[in-house]
């Protein structure tokens, strides 16, 4: 059996690890343990339950800062690495988690399996420090998953070696079907749908999300009947703003973060959808909804060039001219609609999995024949 840790601490993280350790656990050969850092506290105990995952190891918060987060996480990760002969480290994306996570394998020389591989803007500080952190997981990883070919080309022109470069589909859309299966999901609204909506990215904080926050209270206002659903990440620094533009109109629900079958039933009921998260964009042409970005950029272009997202930006009237477009553009929108899903067809886990068992028994091969 070969002992496989999984890292991981925030929300995404959990949704698109979740798959890749119930499929390594029904494997028969490996034995995967999940360790939570404590990056996310409430959100991620939400995520846990619903993909029904108890972590093995759970890390004490060093306290509410980053730093201090990522002081104590350091330390704490080396005493776990240097506790147990580890065959493989897991990590996934581009947090802090994430990246400590690779580093605690690194130095222990652990090899180190990174899931979502070779996402790309080149730009440090957007989104910062996310580009830094998965641009530094690359250079010390051993095993790199790219979601797509893109991903992958990325991966290959910086120079790691075409034999450590895997193309996978991104395992969200796994969860995705997962969560659609277990619980029978299907569409139950009925006419257009909500337009959904989340925003929380350091990169908008500020005016940025006040500007998205105040086109949607003029789209609300211009549309009385259709229902805008918002679910508010728990961080003050969105709250407060989102709660003081929005917190008036009587067809915007301002709600706290779903989990995630909540989510995936807002998507499926949903006509647009509005967001910064990166998830998302990979989730929503899953059920055919459009969805509009908003950010100026994205490493997740695939959406872009499949026609299934726009990006919208987050000036207040180019958001609301975007929006308007689509609702009295029906031709626009259905093929939108239309475009399918770039990121992935739900067998992503499967691909990691197999690929981890034929690597990991050719190293054990050379290092017994050495
Ligand atoms: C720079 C960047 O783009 N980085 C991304 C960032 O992740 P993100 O932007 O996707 O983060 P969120 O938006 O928090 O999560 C989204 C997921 O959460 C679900 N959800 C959301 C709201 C809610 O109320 N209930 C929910 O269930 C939703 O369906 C979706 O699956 O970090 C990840 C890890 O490194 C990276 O992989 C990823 O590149």
């Amino acid at each position: 059996m070969q002992d496989i840790l999984i890292i991981c601490g925030t929300r995404p993280e959990i949704i698109k690890l979740a798959p890749v350790y119930h499929s390594l656990r029904a494997s028969g050969w490996a034995c995967p343990r999940w360790l939570h850092t404590g990056q996310h506290d409430e959100m991620a105990r939400q995520m846990l339950a619903c993909f029904d995952i108890v972590p093995d190891i759970v890390l004490e918060r060093g306290g509410d800062g980053l730093g201090e987060f990522s002081t104590r996480c350091r330390t704490l990760l080396d005493g776990v690495m240097s506790s147990h002969p580890w065959s493989l480290v897991v990590v996934q994306g581009d947090t802090e988690s994430t990246f400590l996570g690779a580093l605690s394998g690194f130095y222990r020389h652990v090899p180190v399996a990174h899931v979502e591989a070779g996402l790309r803007t080149y730009d440090l500080e957007r989104p910062f420090p996310e580009e830094g952190l998965r641009q530094m997981v690359s250079r010390i990883a051993s095993y790199h998953f790219a979601p797509t070919r893109r991903a992958a080309v990325a991966l290959r022109s910086e120079g790691i070696p075409q034999d450590r470069v895997f193309v996978t589909g991104n395992t969200v859309i796994d969860a995705q079907h997962w969560v659609v299966r277990q619980h029978h999901m299907h569409r139950a609204a009925e006419g257009r749908g909500h337009l959904l909506v989340t925003a929380h990215r350091r990169e908008n904080w500020g005016s940025d999300l006040r500007e998205i926050c105040y086109a949607i209270a003029d789209t609300a206002t211009r549309h009385p009947e259709l229902q805008v659903l918002f679910p508010v990440h728990l961080n003050p620094v969105v709250k407060q703003p989102v709660h003081a533009i929005l917190g008036q109109l009587p067809n915007v629900r301002l709600c706290p973060p779903f989990d995630y079958l909540e989510m995936q039933r807002a998507l499926l009921d949903a006509w647009l959808v509005l967001t910064d998260s990166g998830g998302l964009q990979e989730e929503a042409p899953t059920f055919g909804v459009p969805l509009l970005v908003l950010r100026t950029e994205t490493e997740r272009p695939e959406a872009i060039e499949a026609g299934c997202a726009r990006l919208a930006g987050t000036r207040r009237a180019s958001i609301v001219k975007q929006i308007e477009e689509l609702w009295t553009d029906s031709d626009a929108y259905a093929s939108m609609a239309r475009a399918g899903n770039p990121f992935g067809d739900g067998r992503a886990c499967i691909r990691i999995v197999d690929l981890l068992q034929k690597e990991l028994a050719h190293e054990e091969r050379q290092r017994e024949a050495s």
